[in-house]
């Protein structure tokens, strides 16, 4: 781990709501939310299209502004986008023109850590993301897995506290999101970031989560928490455990009932 001496990244959300207001129209978008989310804690929020999701989360990352409410990481207010979070979206966001080092090393850069550090921290996260030997590849080389690896160690390469995820898994095919959710725990555990991780796919939401918060909409809130009592070592047999199927069952029943 980089940087690691500073981390911690307990996530505070209290009473946060969100209003559009676009011409006349008024839309109530997230309602009262209340989180706290623990340092090194995985948590996911799960819910139908349209529950605010990637609202709270863009809330989170300062990319837009709660209507009222306070968060904070570690206490201090969020007033803005931070390294203390990094993102990862669905979409891949890489720089086409720069290698994966160079996109890996884009923050750092920019931080103006020198360039021997820089090839440290690059060095650390492609092991990691175990992408050794694609180091001068160009995105466009690359799988959809292989550039949400980058992403992710791209995000790291900032040293932030906390990860924030937005269906990063979304538009991978069904074999390389089982790999992802693998390799993402992975560096999860030997990073310690929090992660906020959000998708509407179940079985993601237990395989992943030690916490998982359930969303319904109009307006966006929370429903209920579950808390995921699986062996902390996530394997691919944990999918077939009494508790898995038990708890994906519950959320399913959940989230139908919420639609009718
Ligand atoms: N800039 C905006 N102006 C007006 N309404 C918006 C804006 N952004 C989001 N909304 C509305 O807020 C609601 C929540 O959107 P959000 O994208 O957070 O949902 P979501 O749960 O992430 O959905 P999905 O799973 O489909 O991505 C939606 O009804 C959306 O239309």
């Amino acid at each position: 781990m980089i940087e690691s001496a500073a981390k911690a990244g307990e996530i505070e959300i209290k009473g946060v709501g969100k209003t559009y207001r676009t011409g006349k129209s008024v839309f109530r978008a997230l309602d009262e939310i209340d989180l706290t989310i623990g340092a090194n804690e995985f948590v996911t929020i799960l819910g139908p299209s349209g529950c605010g999701k990637s609202t709270l989360l863009r809330i989170v990352a300062g990319l837009e502004e709660a209507s009222e409410g306070e968060l904070s990481v570690d206490a201090e207010s969020i007033v803005g986008p931070g390294a203390d979070r990094g993102m990862v979206f669905q979409g891949y966001t890489l720089f086409p023109w720069l290698t994966v080092r160079q996109n890996i090393e884009y923050g750092p850069k920019l931080r103006g850590v020198p360039i021997l550090d820089r090839r440290k921290i690059s060095n650390h996260y492609l092991r990691i993301t175990r992408l050794e030997s694609f180091a001068n590849h160009f995105p466009k080389q690359l799988s959809g897995g292989m550039k949400q690896r980058v992403a992710i160690a791209r995000a790291l390469a900032n040293g932030p506290k906390v990860l924030l995820m937005d269906e990063p898994f979304g538009a991978l095919d069904a074999q390389t999101k089982l790999e992802m959710q693998e390799a993402l725990l992975e560096v999860w555990d030997k990073e310690k970031t929090t992660v906020l991780f959000i998708t509407h796919d179940i079985d993601e939401a237990i395989f992943l989560s030690q916490r998982i918060v359930v969303m319904a909409a109009g307006p966006g809130r929370v429903l209920r928490e579950y808390r995921v009592e699986l062996p902390a070592e996530r394997t691919p047999e944990v999918r077939e455990h009494p508790d898995f199927m038990k708890l994906k069952r519950e959320l399913a029943s959940l989230l139908k009932h919420r639609e009718e």
